[in-house]
């Protein structure tokens, strides 16, 4: 009989967020929870390094060849909005490599709040945020906050030490994404690590019967670019093709450069 599944493209599933947070942890708990059922690959994205990678590799929660690192040079959200090219290539290659995949995760640098995938890139995206960044953070909205597929509130086992009201905070969440799903995760509580599970088994499924529909959170709002040689020590900058070219500045963003580990 011909296994329906093994037609199917790996479900690419993103990962962004804020520094710190936990992406790279959450990418391990997700390997963990179903690297037995599932065959996973992950892709990194560092600025100047393969560290997470090299961190998910120490993890030994994968073999350490489906785990690959793209440098993105200066600005990491460039690679996963504007210019996907790198990624895109790092993603066909592993699927190509370890045929069939189910699951490619990819991991965004860490960012600011405003950072989200293409859905060229992927077909779902998690924005992670974690209880020691502020219990108020929720509340602030945002493309990710507010339309990735699904919220994790990440570090819950923190939220005493750091005065959160988890539910709180949870609660905030869900009024910012009109009831889309958030997930309050600590990798210590089995609970909230089957709850992630699920989702992601949730996902793959509508995947493969071709009833997922990628979308996407929106652009990235106007930020500010620190720059030392700018006589006011930086500007604000968007991704807005309509706002793109009212800024003085040449635009800084170097094109993703290297795909490296292959
Ligand atoms: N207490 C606690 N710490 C966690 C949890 N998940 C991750 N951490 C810690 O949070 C720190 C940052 O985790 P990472 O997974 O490196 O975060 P990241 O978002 O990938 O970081 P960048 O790639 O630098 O943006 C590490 O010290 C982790 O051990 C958790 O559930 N609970």
């Amino acid at each position: 009989m011909v296994d329906e599944t093994e037609s199917v493209r790996a479900l690419r599933l993103g990962v962004a967020g804020p520094v710190g947070t936990g992406k790279s942890s959450l990418i391990a708990t997700i390997c963990r929870a179903l690297a037995g059922e599932l065959r996973i690959g992950v892709i990194t994205n560092d600025i100047y390094t393969d560290e997470d990678a090299r961190f998910l590799r120490s993890a030994g929660v994968l073999e350490p060849e489906r785990i690959r690192a793209v440098e993105t040079g200066a600005c990491p959200h460039t690679a996963i909005r504007d210019d996907i090219t790198a990624n895109l290539l790092a993603a066909e290659d592993l699927e190509r490599d370890f045929a069939p995949l189910d699951v490619v995760l990819i991991e965004s640098g860490g960012d600011n709040l405003t950072a989200t995938f293409s859905p060229a890139l992927v077909d779902a995206q998690l924005f992670v945020l974690d209880v020691a960044g502020g219990g108020d953070v929720a509340r602030k909205g945002g493309p990710g906050i507010g339309r990735a597929d699904l919220l994790i509130v990440n570090k819950t086992d923190l939220a005493p030490y750091v005065g959160v009201d988890v539910p709180q905070m949870v609660a905030d969440a869900l009024q910012a994404r009109d009831g889309r799903p958030v997930i309050a995760l600590s990798r210590t509580d089995a609970e909230s690590v089957a709850a992630l599970r699920a989702w992601v088994l949730g996902v793959l499924d509508a995947h493969r019967q071709g009833e997922h529909v990628p979308q996407d959170p929106g652009p990235m709002a106007p930020h500010f670019h620190a720059d030392e040689e700018h006589p006011e020590g930086g500007y604000v900058h968007s991704h807005d093709e309509e706002h793109e070219h009212e800024h003085p500045h040449p635009h800084p963003h170097p094109h993703a450069e290297t795909v490296a580990g292959r």
